[in-house]
């Protein structure tokens, strides 16, 4: 099969590099640039030097939908919305890592993102792609739309509480952390090192653009939810989202008992692993890896549930998630090409 990456020189598309190059059902590589066309990835990246050289081709989606089987589009929010419209009625299939497709309602986009929505027949062919919820669908999908890494923490903690009716939807309360490369490649004032390192920080408080795309999946598993409150931070490490996740249950439940109904949800699930009672994930339990990992704990005085939910943003958060998403799509093995343990320590 032929892959090609748009925004192959981002973090998201070298990650899907790195794995795709090793895929046993990849045979070549495409990479294209908006901005680089003619170089190299190699002379950009040594540190990806080997016997083989990727040219990075101009984006033209109509080269790119006949000779590819599949274009992964790693670009930011704003560009996959423009080419999914040029794209999808050839050969390839589509697996977008932007936010541009989640959102079935187009005023939610424009209201999160502040950008032009993509246009309806786009938004209606894109498969939401959390593989543990949707996996049906993605297996027939033209185009997939990746989830946001902190949808993707917090939606795999939320999702047997959600879906069993046993959550309180408007206790809700997600207070999550990522590590720095979930920002992309370009330092800004909030990730620069100087000001980064060493320090702690939320922001997008109340405005985050994934408050949308979690609301829309809790809302597919109970009619009844409402605004929940979302939080962001930025820990000074380079990879990594853990997403704290509050709410007390309608009917009481032991932590025992919610943790024999996650691992009972999540058994034939090979990249979701439940914790066993007293024991919560980190970071560097998934690092490199596409697992989520979750922990839970009910508090017997507040009788509030806390569940922990970890992943790396670049991997189950972004690129290892839509090679998941690939195989899916192509029926190959699920964990074709993915990592089966963290870099540690
Ligand atoms: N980083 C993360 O942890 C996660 C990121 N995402 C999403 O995945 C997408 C990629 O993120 P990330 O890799 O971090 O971002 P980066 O900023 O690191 O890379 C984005 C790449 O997109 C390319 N690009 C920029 N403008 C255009 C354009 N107009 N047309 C085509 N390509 C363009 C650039 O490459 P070039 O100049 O060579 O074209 C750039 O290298 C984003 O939408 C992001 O929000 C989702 C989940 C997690
Ligand atoms: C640390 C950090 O800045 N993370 C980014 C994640 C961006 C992202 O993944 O954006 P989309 O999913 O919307 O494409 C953020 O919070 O905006």
């Amino acid at each position: 099969m032929i892959a090609g990456i748009v925004g192959a020189t981002g973090y998201g598309g070298i990650e899907l590099f790195r794995l795709l190059s090793k895929h046993p059902q990849i045979n070549q590589l495409k990479l294209y640039s908006s901005s680089q066309a003619g170089v190299e990835f190699e002379a950009i990246y040594p540190q990806f030097e080997s016997r083989e050289r990727h040219p990075l081709h101009e984006v033209d989606p109509v080269k790119m939908k006949e000779e590819c089987d599949v274009v992964f589009l790693a670009t930011p929010a704003g560009v996959s919305s423009r080419l999914t419209p040029e794209l999808q009625d050839g050969k390839a299939k589509i697996i977008d890592l932007s936010g541009d497709l989640r959102l079935k309602n187009s005023a939610d986009y424009s209201a999160w993102y502040k950008k032009d929505p993509a246009p309806e027949p786009s938004l209606e062919k894109a498969v939401y792609g959390l593989p543990e919820w949707n996996k049906e669908a993605i297996r027939s999908a033209d185009v997939v739309s990746n989830p946001g890494c902190y949808p993707t923490a917090t939606l795999l903690g939320l999702g047997p509480v959600m879906s069993e009716q046993l959550a309180d939807p408007g206790s809700i309360i997600v207070d999550a952390k990522s590590g720095v490369s979930g920002a992309g490649k370009n330092p800004n004032a909030l990730t620069h090192f100087a000001h980064a390192q060493e320090n702690f920080q939320i922001y997008k408080v109340n405005q985050h653009q994934h408050i949308p795309e979690v609301e829309q999946q809790l809302m597919q598993w109970n009619e009844e939810t409402t605004p929940i409150t979302f939080s962001t931070h930025l820990v000074p490490m380079t990879r990594g989202i853990m997403a704290t996740i509050y709410f007390t249950l309608k009917e009481e439940k032991s932590a025992e008992e919610l943790l024999a109904l996650y691992k009972d949800v999540y058994a034939d699930q090979p990249f979701v692993r439940v914790k066993s009672e007293g024991q919560f994930p980190c970071t560097k339990d998934v690092y490199q890896t596409n697992f989520c990992d979750i922990g839970l704990t009910v508090d017997s005085r507040t009788k509030r549930v806390t569940v922990v939910s970890v992943i790396d943003n670049l991997m189950k958060g972004a690129a290892s998630q839509a090679v998941q998403n690939m195989n899916l799509v192509f029926h190959l093995d699920e964990a074709a090409g993915l990592p089966q343990f963290p870099v540690y320590p």
